[in-house]
């Protein structure tokens, strides 16, 4: 087996508002999710959503079911996004098709498929974050360039958080992911601030392209009862529906948000105020 995965159960707000530094990063921190040669899965009881990475070496990496899913393939009855990461360039097989990723690519697969991932050069393998959630639906398996994205550039560089946000489900379909990335302007740090929740999706972040001695302090929490997870470059975070989801890099970064849940409305959120935050 080259898959490794583990459980993350879903954690009431109360329970997060006692926990301390250790128990707030072991419910929702995500480590190591980048090993080569391996699949390495998070199934979270948010939504169902499986947060992961796979790194094909020299051999390619099927993605085999796991126990929880409780299907014999791993698509049986989810859909797949992946996003490119970081390394070289990556070839997807899909069923019949084969897709080749470069950096900040996404590919996504609909239900049903069999997914194979392989690096283009093993000597340069690619790192690749993988988001997958139930569905019901196949819809169609497509790659999307990151230049095809759409963008939004907001915020200011006096806020220090000038940014770009990309889109990567606003011209592809999906039944329940709404996936993209944001890459911070050199010398803005702040990410999603002023903050906001949306009861109706998870979300995860995965901080990337970040220095490797800089850090990301992650601000997660209800709004008047927040806390912080300090985070290094290529690891990810849970974000409950209840909580907000914003950042502060001791330097710039980007980073890929996902979420699932009852809706597929990106602009659906629920300001959380700086005036209410605790
Ligand atoms: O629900 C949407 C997400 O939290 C992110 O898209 C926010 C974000 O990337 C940003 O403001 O920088
Ligand atoms: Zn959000």
């Amino acid at each position: 087996m080259t898959i490794d995965h583990e459980t993350r159960f879903a954690v009431h707000p109360d329970a997060a508002a006692a926990m301390g530094t250790e128990d707030l990063r072991r419910h929702f921190l995500i480590q190591d999710l980048f090993q080569p040669g391996r699949i390495r899965l998070t199934y979270t009881h948010y939504d169902r959503m499986i947060v992961g990475g796979a790194v094909p070496g020299a051999d390619p990496l099927p993605l085999e079911t796991i126990r929880p899913n409780g299907t014999a393939r791993f698509l049986e009855r989810r859909e797949l996004v992946v996003v490119h990461v970081g390394g070289g360039a990556a070839e997807i097989r899909a069923g019949e098709e084969s897709h080749a990723l470069q950096p900040r690519d996404m590919l996504y697969v609909g239900m049903g498929q069999e997914v194979t991932f392989r690096s283009a050069d093993a000597g340069d393998p690619a790192r690749l974050y993988l988001l997958s959630a139930p569905a019901h639906r196949t819809l169609p398996t497509r790659h999307l360039p990151h230049a095809a994205a759409k963008r939004m550039d907001l915020g200011a560089r006096a806020t220090a958080n000038e940014r770009s946000i990309f889109q990567y489900t606003t011209t592809i379909e999906t039944c329940q992911i709404v996936v993209g990335m944001t890459q911070l302007a050199e010398g803005s740090v702040w990410n999603t601030m002023p903050a906001h929740i949306h009861d109706r999706r998870m979300e995860a972040y995965l901080y990337f392209d970040l220095p490797l001695e800089a850090r990301v302090f992650h601000m997660m929490g209800a709004p008047h009862e927040t806390r912080y997870i300090v985070m290094a470059n290529e690891e990810a975070v849970v974000s409950p529906p209840w909580s907000i989801h914003s950042g502060c890099g001791t330097s710039a970064y980007a980073f890929v948000w996902a979420m699932a849940g009852d809706n597929v409305d990106y602009t659906d959120m629920d300001p959380a105020p700086l005036k209410d935050m605790r």
